[in-house]
């Protein structure tokens, strides 16, 4: 007989500023957007032939069901698991290769070997919240993955909350607004970002932890060194989105720019900086109220023009790509600034919808950037953090 069933949901983000800089310790100032990765979770009794059964994991995503014996969990991660639940900690680099060792066992496909990075996250996650009680977790999304919006984040969010639930580590709230989503205290919130902050480590090497932390909490927000403050924003912030369908890996898009702080380290830093500065006013124009059309356009060209600036620091840094500079040199053909978002290198591009603009040029916009191949699509900006829900 299945038990109770946990799910939970956790969006991706944009970042409007300082992604990559905010790994070297700049501000950055990110937002949670409309589309979510929902993890669900059943825990099963143990067979009665081993007594000990199975974790398994189904990724919709890219049709994929991986399942292991916990015996076998056991022997990779030994009496640790489920030990320490309310003290996330980091996975050890003997893990790591034991975990390498039981998925090359698994032969993943050569094209989906990037998953091979989710599911050491999701084994991580299972066995130090749950230990080896044997369960099922289905994982699906609306994110394209691994194109900038945050997908990795947002798997470690949803399955950290889902496991975290079933732990019984967090109570949830019920949905006070007759949705079924409820969501979380902020104690808890707290310790599900630290969990999902171990699942980014294995996904991204050296995360800042500005992913996980707008995944979890929602909002808007400037992020810098690890802490986070919440930003008003009293205007809407409206964007398009471009899926450039270039594939690329936050890894080694992150690895790729500390190499270059180490073949130049003046000149690294002095951009890191100015991308620190342009964070910070982008944070302070974000919050501006804007109440009639005249200062509504004067605040968007300042948004408009930092957007274009970062964009430019960002290819110094080397994590352009000649799918993104195309995207660049359409939209400025309408007098719209964009910028890559997330690791770049392909992935995602963000657009700046004016308030003012007409319908028609954004449909022409959109028209010219979908003749090239790349897929648009606009998004809620700001919205909520992690969500959950009792059943299947
Ligand atoms: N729904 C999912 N199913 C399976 N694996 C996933 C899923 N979402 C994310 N992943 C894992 O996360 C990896 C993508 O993470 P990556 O950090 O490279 O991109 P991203 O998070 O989408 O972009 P960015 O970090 O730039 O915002 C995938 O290769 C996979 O291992
Ligand atoms: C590229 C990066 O700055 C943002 C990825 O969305 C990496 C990170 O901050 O962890
Ligand atoms: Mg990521």
């Amino acid at each position: 007989m299945e038990e109770e069933g946990f799910r939970a949901r956790a969006p991706g983000k944009i970042i409007l500023a300082g992604e990559h800089a905010v790994v070297h310790g700049s501000a950055a100032v990110a937002a949670a957007i409309d589309l979510y990765t929902h993890s669900s979770l059943h825990l099963l009794p143990a067979s009665e032939e081993d007594g000990a059964g199975a974790v398994e994991v189904d990724l919709r995503d890219t049709g994929l069901v991986f399942s292991w014996p916990c015996t076998r969990l056991r022997e990779v991660f030994g009496d640790r698991a489920g030990a320490a639940v309310n003290a996330p900690g980091p996975c050890s680099s003997d893990e790591l290769a034991a975990m390498a060792k039981l998925l090359e066992q698994e032969h993943i496909p050569d094209d989906k070997i990037w998953l091979a990075a989710g599911l050491s996250a999701f084994l991580y996650l299972y066995t130090s919240i749950l230990g080896y009680t044997p369960g099922k977790a289905v994982v699906k999304s609306d994110l394209p993955l691994g194109a900038g919006l945050g997908s990795s984040a947002a798997f470690s969010v949803s399955l950290s909350g889902a496991l975290l639930a079933a732990a019984g580590a967090v109570r949830p709230q019920a949905a006070g607004d007759g949705t079924e989503w409820g969501s979380f205290h902020k104690e808890d919130l707290e310790l599900v970002n630290q969990w999902a902050f171990q699942g980014e480590k294995i996904i991204h090497g050296k995360p800042s932890g500005i992913d996980n932390a707008v995944s979890t909490f929602g909002s808007m927000i400037k992020f810098k060194k690890g802490e986070f403050t919440n930003l008003k924003s009293s205007n809407p912030v409206k964007m398009l989105i471009t899926d450039t369908k270039v594939g690329r890996n936050t890894k080694a898009l992150v690895a790729g720019v500390s190499e270059r702080a180490s073949r130049h380290p003046d000149a690294m830093a002095s951009v890191i900086s100015a991308v620190n500065s342009i964070s910070e006013e982008l944070s302070s124009i974000v919050e501006l109220a804007a109440d009639d059309e005249v200062a509504i356009t004067a605040k968007e060209e300042k948004l408009a023009e930092l957007m274009e600036m970062n964009q430019g620091l960002l290819q110094c840094m080397g994590v352009s790509h000649c799918a993104i500079e195309t995207v660049l040199r359409t939209t400025l053909k309408y007098n719209l600034v964009s910028k890559l978002t997330g690791a770049g290198g392909g992935g995602c591009v963000l657009t700046l919808i004016p308030t003012l603009l007409s319908n028609s040029v954004l449909e022409k916009t959109t028209a010219e950037i979908e003749s090239h191949g790349f897929r648009c699509f606009q998004v809620e900006v700001g919205g909520r953090g992690l969500q959950f829900c009792r059943g299947g």
